[in-house]
């Protein structure tokens, strides 16, 4: 898969009177090069309504665009791919139905779950939740920082550290070796998205400096 650094999800309780469309356009423009629609209360027809117009408009800006959990939409829409998590359809039979080309991103919480996404085929990881969570119901007790530094050490496919990410704490996760991250509430909460989002690649930008 193309490379990527901010990774935005939608979360319109947090859009605050503005349009999903609108806030994600937002989001791009401020330099998220992967955005994935996560919708846990519409109905498939209108999940479906919403991912055409994203992968419409992602495609305008060259974005990768990804469906959480519903992969006949994600298909449907001609999505780049699709987010799973632990408890939604294995991997392996997921890549049955979607092929090679497909993006299949898998939630981790913990270096097993990792290394065995890793085995089997996945294009990247999610880490988290790193920090605590408003932005998901059944959420976990927080993995800290201490997993994404092992994850770092260990793990060779991309990843990105997710829940909890503020700008005022992204440091903590850049210094245990997170590349990408991936935020809800900070970013599509913001009333100024695009600030907020070059205030995430710039703190990314300068690890990589210092990396060179
Ligand atoms: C990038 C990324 N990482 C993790 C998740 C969480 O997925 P999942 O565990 O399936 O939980 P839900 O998002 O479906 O509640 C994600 N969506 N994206
Ligand atoms: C959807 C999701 N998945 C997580 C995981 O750890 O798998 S944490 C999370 C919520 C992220 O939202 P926010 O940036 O607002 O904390
Ligand atoms: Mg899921």
């Amino acid at each position: 898969m193309k490379d990527f650094r901010l990774y935005t999800i939608t979360g319109e309780e947090f859009h605050s009177g503005r349009s999903m469309l609108e806030v994600m356009e937002e989001a791009v423009k401020g330099g998220s090069d992967i955005i994935q629609l996560r919708d846990k209360f519409s109905s498939k027809k209108e999940v479906f309504e919403k991912a055409k117009k994203l992968r419409e408009m992602t495609a305008r800006y060259g974005a990768a665009f990804i469906v959480n959990d519903h992969i006949d939409v994600a298909l449907a829409a001609g999505a780049d791919g699709i987010h799973l998590g632990q408890d939604d359809l294995p991997l392996s039979e997921a890549r049955k139905i979607v092929g090679e080309d497909m993006i299949i991103g898998i939630s981790t919480h913990a270096i097993e779950e990792a290394r065995e996404a890793e085995r089997n085929g996945a294009d990247y990881i999610g880490v988290g939740p790193v920090f605590a969570t408003k932005s998901k119901v059944d959420v976990i007790d927080p993995v800290t920082t201490s997993y994404v530094k092992q994850v770092a050490d260990e793990i060779t496919i991309p990843f990105v550290a997710i829940g909890g990410i503020k700008l005022h704490n992204v440091d903590q996760v850049i210094d245990a070796g997170a590349d990408r991250i991936c935020a809800i509430s900070e970013i599509v909460g913001s009333t100024d998205i695009q600030g907020t989002c070059q205030g995430f690649l710039d703190k990314l930008d300068a690890k990589r400096r210092i990396e060179k």
